[in-house]
């Protein structure tokens, strides 16, 4: 589709028939003189006086326990930066319909003018009894950092940073995938991770909780590669600093396994693709423009797997994979937060799921006539419908292990 076809059906598709992707049903009925007075007064006093008397009885008589807030300042709406909260709202009406359409979970997105993290924080905490989770979306680091952790401590329900802990989790299971195609292990992979931000930090982090070494993982930020003569480097960049005499991206991708990017739109050449190890793999996850296009890295070699964050591509490494799945274990599950063993449970049953065969249904969904393990399919389609299944399974399983083994260290 030419950029001006694109342009146009993605503006109808949001105004027409009526704006916006969202709205609000009631799930049940309110057609008679009898419901109203059951809905609403006088019957709507008894769920008060009960949750009064004991706040679990919320996820008994409301819709808190399947409602998660798609919460943002607008501050990094996906690669196109700080555009402000009301701007970032598209973004998070097709967050709530990918949780709604994947995972049957209900959303209300709010979109925040907070001038500082404290505000924000404020903002959410005081509307937190709403939800059963809040899905932080599409703020920028290093704010990011702070604002999860704090609303992590004070919070009840899980908070998850989307553009942290989903892409992370989508990242490493469509890399030890991708790895295995092409014969090499995370362990060894030397890895140039190009954006330093929410989603290049903690994609890194659980890439090495889960076996790949520091000592081989280059980040490189607006400013060149992170290294320990930097002094502008906050303390979420310093922990990957490198002692090294490479400088730029261009030296840090000679030679290299795998690419990882999480940036911004064009910023890799087709030289830099030339200059990598034999059999790499590009992870160019900048929306909407990656930071190459797959013709473009394609063109340049065709040793590689190429996976972009977009739908219109093969090979989608995208949050949508982890984040309906990973609440819908989580709220399952009751659990209080999601811990890294919960991300990693779910790295596993997507990366597993991607090496069985095909159903039909996807096949259809996707008009194709065959899809199998190898290059151009390291992980599920997010129309797949056994997703729905096996991750939040996965999930649920590591949430409930974490919670047992919290409360035999209280006793
Ligand atoms: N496919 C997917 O599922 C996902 C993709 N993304 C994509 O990743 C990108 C970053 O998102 P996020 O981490 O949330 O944003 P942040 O704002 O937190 O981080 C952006 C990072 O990109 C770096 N950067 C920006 N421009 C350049 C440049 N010209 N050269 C080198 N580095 C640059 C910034 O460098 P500096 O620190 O120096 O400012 C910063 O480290 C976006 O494009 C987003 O769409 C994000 C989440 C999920
Ligand atoms: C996919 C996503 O969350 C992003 O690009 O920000
Ligand atoms: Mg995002």
């Amino acid at each position: 589709m030419s950029p001006a076809a694109l342009k146009k059906k993605a503006l109808d598709y949001h105004r027409l028939p009526k704006p916006g992707k969202l709205s609000v049903e009631s799930s049940k009925p309110c057609s008679t003189p009898d419901d109203l007075s059951l809905s609403y007064t006088p019957g709507v006093a008894q769920p008060v006086l009960e949750i009064a008397k004991n706040p679990e009885k919320a996820y008994d008589y409301t819709n808190k326990g399947n409602l998660v807030a798609v919460i943002t300042d607008g501050t990094a709406i996906l690669g196109l930066g700080n555009r402000g909260p009301l701007a970032a709202k598209p973004v998070m009406e097709g967050k709530a319909v990918l949780f709604k359409q994947f995972a049957g979970i209900d959303v209300f997105d709010i979109e925040v003018n907070a001038k500082t993290p404290q505000d924000f924080i404020k903002v959410v905490e005081a509307i937190a009894p709403t939800f059963g989770g809040i899905n932080l979306e599409d703020i920028a680091a290093p704010h990011c950092f702070e604002i999860e952790a704090a609303l992590k401590k004070k919070l009840d329900i899980p908070v998850f940073h989307d553009d942290q802990h989903g892409t992370a989790t989508i990242i490493c299971a469509g890399l030890i995938n991708a790895l295995h195609v092409q014969g090499k292990t995370l362990e060894t992979a030397k890895i140039v991770c190009l954006g330093a931000g929410a989603a290049g930090i903690a994609s890194m982090k659980l890439l090495v909780a889960m076996g790949a070494r520091k000592a081989n993982i280059l980040l490189v930020d607006s400013k060149g590669v992170v290294h320990k003569d930097r002094t502008n480097l906050n303390s979420f960049k310093k922990g990957f600093a490198r002692k090294t005499a490479l400088r730029t991206l261009a030296d840090a991708m000679n030679g290299a396994d795998v690419f990882v990017g999480v940036s911004g739109g064009n910023l890799v050449s087709s030289a830099m693709v030339k200059s990598m190890a034999d059999r790499p793999v590009v992870f160019a996850l900048a929306n909407p423009t990656p930071e190459i296009l797959p013709e473009k890295a394609c063109a340049a070699r065709s040793d590689l797997i190429m996976a972009t964050g977009r739908s219109d591509f093969p090979n989608q490494v995208n949050n949508v994979l982890g984040f309906p799945f990973i609440f819908r274990g989580a709220l399952d599950a009751r659990a209080k937060e999601i811990t890294q063993d919960m991300l990693i449970a779910a790295v596993y049953a997507l990366a597993e799921l991607a090496r069985e065969p095909v159903p039909a249904s996807v096949l259809k969904a996707y008009k194709l006539k065959k899809l199998k393990f190898g290059p151009d399919y390291i992980l599920p389609k997010p129309f797949d419908p056994r997703l729905a299944e096996r991750v939040p399974q996965a999930v649920a399983k590591a949430a409930k292990k974490g919670m047992a083994a919290a409360k035999r260290r209280q006793v």
